[in-house]
């Protein structure tokens, strides 16, 4: 089995993403959260940008899933053909991309993405998803990983309160590509719970490495007393 596939099975990978305008917005202190999850047990980290993707890839010795989001179409992560290259370039093991059947900005077809950036690079594909139809969809077209990433951030998807654990468990019923959990997962439990219902691995983001997003949580809670 691919190596980058093993060192992820049944772990966890950490997202290590700012956001534009905040103050942890930068490669140098990404790579210092990226380190800090890696030293904490994180099996791989996801990460945004070329500059991100570079500085970390230079500092971890996990595998990292790399994305570029970009523009304010619907289709924003790694949403062309040259962003996902791109990536590949900067160092990714795996590049994260827009797995749904939406128009992408440069026209082509999902199947031809995926299969491009394996043929001239060599890099594993999640193809980001967010239905079981897109799921299976984004696994015939040749990903190698298939995530739950977008479940709940399409325009036909509503977004429920926590992880998307039934997409998980439907989908890995239902392909023979692993599946990643990754959206809103917020505790140890639910991360427990996305492996007990198929995940080939889990990927938290916000609750780990967003201490903005977190702050808001204690105190929107604070709030209501
Ligand atoms: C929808 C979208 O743009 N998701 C992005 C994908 O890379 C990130 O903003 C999320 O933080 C990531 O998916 C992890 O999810 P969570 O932060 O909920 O653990």
């Amino acid at each position: 089995m691919n190596d980058v596939l093993q060192a992820v099975r049944g772990r966890l990978v950490v997202s290590c993403q700012a956001y534009p305008g905040e103050a942890m917005n930068s490669p140098d202190v990404m790579r210092a959260v990226a380190l800090a999850v890696v030293g904490g047990g994180a099996a791989g980290v996801r990460v945004q940008g070329i500059e991100d993707v570079t500085a970390i890839r230079a500092a971890v010795d996990v595998p990292v899933i790399g994305l570029w989001k970009d523009g304010n179409d619907e289709v924003f992560i790694t949403p062309t053909l040259e962003h996902a290259l791109a990536v590949a370039e900067a160092g990714a093991d795996v590049v994260a991309l827009d797995g749904t059947q939406r128009p992408r900005p440069d026209g082509r077809g999902l199947a031809e993405v995926v299969a491009a950036v394996q043929d001239r690079t060599g890099k594993l594909v999640m193809a980001d998803c967010s239905t079981f139809e897109e799921g299976v969809a984004a696994a015939a077209a040749g990903a190698d990983l298939i995530g739950t990433t977008l479940s709940g951030y399409t325009s036909y998807t509503s977004t429920v309160d926590g992880p998307d654990l039934e997409l998980v468990a439907r989908l890995a019923a239902a392909i023979d590509k692993p599946v990643v959990a990754e959206g809103r997962i917020r505790t140890p439990d639910q991360a427990a719970a996305a492996i007990a219902a198929g995940a080939w691995s889990v990927v938290v983001g916000t609750a780990i490495t967003h201490p903005g997003a977190i702050t808001g949580w204690f105190t929107e809670r604070l709030g209501r007393l």
